[in-house]
């Protein structure tokens, strides 16, 4: 049987999302690990008054993608940009793409999506559920596809205290509601949404459950894994540690506190954090890949790739690594020496933020303002206010997930021993 490596050699490889934060990680590894790979056609929209081309050519240029240039200075020939824009019909694909698309592709890995919380619902059901049926229908015309690999969240079934690695039964028929919701107006939407997504606490884990449902609807015709990370931090060891390109999740979260802004935050000491870094789920994404497309599983499986089962981490003790690790590396321009602390409790929650947030921010835009500068502080209290309050959910309580997928993968006859590829 061919190894992780081997059965990517001479394999061309379509990924979504490839300019994100997961999907860089994976273009990287797939280029470091699996040298022979044929080619890496990745879907990319203009951004930010950039050309798709120029994208891409930053994006090469990144610290990440050292060791591949070193080993490799042509490594770039291996990436194929192909403009798409994900929001639009048929991902706004050019006939002439698709066509070559159809004809080479051999595995596809979508990670793109929008994972903001606050995302409209329209626009959350846009990306991440009718995107994701665009492509399982590019996917289909694929001639020598092999496996689709559909990127979800640990939390899409966060309305669940135990989660299995099955696709629960949707909030929602996905096919009636883009029919109701492509008539109402954006209002109306934003109106009824918290109706909509029930006991889920934002739209994005909701899109992500009706997307898992729409992929597995599929499974009769395409070779289908899905890959749920709980919550991806940087990495632990490649291309280097801790490497992260983003405030997302408690990433930023930490950040606030080393600037000694986060004084104080609302999480349960004894609650699991969910951590896994982002190579452990580019390995788990590889070695899916291989192992769908090799034995071709008659049914879609899911793996929950979280480490709570494994080695829990808790809250309590995240706050202490984050606090002494600033302490000792103190960042640049520190508003204050760091030193936040995580409190269940409400009302006390509330009292340091007056105390701890508020009344500094007040003092110090006094400040500013008296020596003719702008204030800011509170502006900055204002935003850091909203992102804690939408993850909050997260940090308060624990989930347990199943993860005998990963163990079959791992121990089982497959035989994927993790050699270059650790989970
Ligand atoms: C020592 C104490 C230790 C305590 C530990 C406790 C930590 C608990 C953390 C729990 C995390 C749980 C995550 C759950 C993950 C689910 C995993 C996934 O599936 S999917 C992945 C999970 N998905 C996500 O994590 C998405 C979450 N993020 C969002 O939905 C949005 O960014 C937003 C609504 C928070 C802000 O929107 P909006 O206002 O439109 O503006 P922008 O977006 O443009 O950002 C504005 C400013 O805010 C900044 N900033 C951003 N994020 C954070 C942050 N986390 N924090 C702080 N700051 C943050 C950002 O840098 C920027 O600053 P600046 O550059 O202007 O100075
Ligand atoms: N980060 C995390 O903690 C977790 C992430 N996940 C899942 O992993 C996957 C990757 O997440 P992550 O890398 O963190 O997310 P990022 O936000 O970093 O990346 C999202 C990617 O999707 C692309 N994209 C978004 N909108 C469009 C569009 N309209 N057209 C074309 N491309 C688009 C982005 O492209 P562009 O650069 O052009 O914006 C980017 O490449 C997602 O499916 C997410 O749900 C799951 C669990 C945890």
């Amino acid at each position: 049987m061919a190894s992780i490596t081997e059965y990517y050699a001479g394999k061309s490889v379509l990924i979504t999302g490839a300019t994100g934060f997961m999907g860089k990680v994976l273009v990287e590894k797939l280029l470091w690990s699996c040298p022979d790979v044929k080619a890496l056609y990745i879907l990319v929209r203009p951004k930010a008054g950039q050309s798709m081309e120029q994208r891409v050519s930053h994006m090469m240029k990144c610290k990440l993608f050292d060791r591949v240039r070193e080993a490799n200075p042509d490594f770039h020939k291996k990436i194929i940009p192909i403009s798409s824009e994900l929001t639009q019909p048929g991902l706004s694909i050019s006939p002439e793409d698709v066509e070559k698309l159809s004809a080479c592709i051999n595995i596809v890995f979508h990670c793109a999506a929008t994972i903001r919380f606050d995302e409209p619902l329209k626009h959350a059901l846009q990306l991440n559920v009718i995107a994701t049926q665009e492509l399982l229908s590019l996917a289909q015309r694929m001639h020598h596809l092999e496996a689709f690999i559909h990127i979800s969240t640990a939390y899409a079934n966060c309305n669940r205290k135990h989660i299995d690695e099955v696709i629960y039964p949707p909030p929602v028929e996905p096919k009636k509601l883009i029919e109701s919701l492509e008539w109402m107006d954006d209002g109306i939407v934003q109106d009824i949404t918290p109706r909509l997504i029930g006991d889920r606490p934002n739209t994005y884990t909701y899109t992500k459950a009706l997307a898992e449902y729409v992929v597995q609807q599929e499974q009769d015709k395409l070779n289908i894994g899905i890959i749920r990370p709980s919550i991806v931090g940087a990495s632990w060891q490649e291309p280097f540690p801790g490497w992260i390109d983003n405030f997302n999740g408690p990433s930023g979260v930490f950040i606030a506190a080393g600037k000694g802004i986060l004084r104080t935050m609302r999480a349960n000491n004894d609650a699991v954090a969910d951590l896994i870094p982002v190579d452990v789920v580019v390995n788990l994404t590889l070695a899916v890949g291989w192992y769908t497309a090799v034995h071709r599983p008659k049914t879609t499986l899911v793996y929950n790739c979280t480490s709570g089962g494994i080695n829990p981490f808790h809250w309590g003790e995240i706050e202490h690594h984050v606090i002494s690790s600033f302490k000792r590396n103190p960042l640049e321009q520190a508003f204050r020496r760091p030193n936040a602390n995580i409190t269940s409790n409400y009302l006390i929650n509330q009292y340091w933020i007056l105390v701890s947030h508020k009344f500094p921010a007040l003092i110090y835009d006094l400040f500013l303002r008296l020596c003719g500068q702008k204030p800011q502080m509170m502006r900055i209290f204002n935003r850091l206010h909203k992102a804690i309050g939408l993850l909050e959910y997260f940090s308060s309580q624990d989930w347990e997930w199943n993860s005998d997928n990963i163990s079959m993968l791992m121990t089982g006859p497959a035989g994927y021993k993790g050699a270059h590829y650790s989970i």
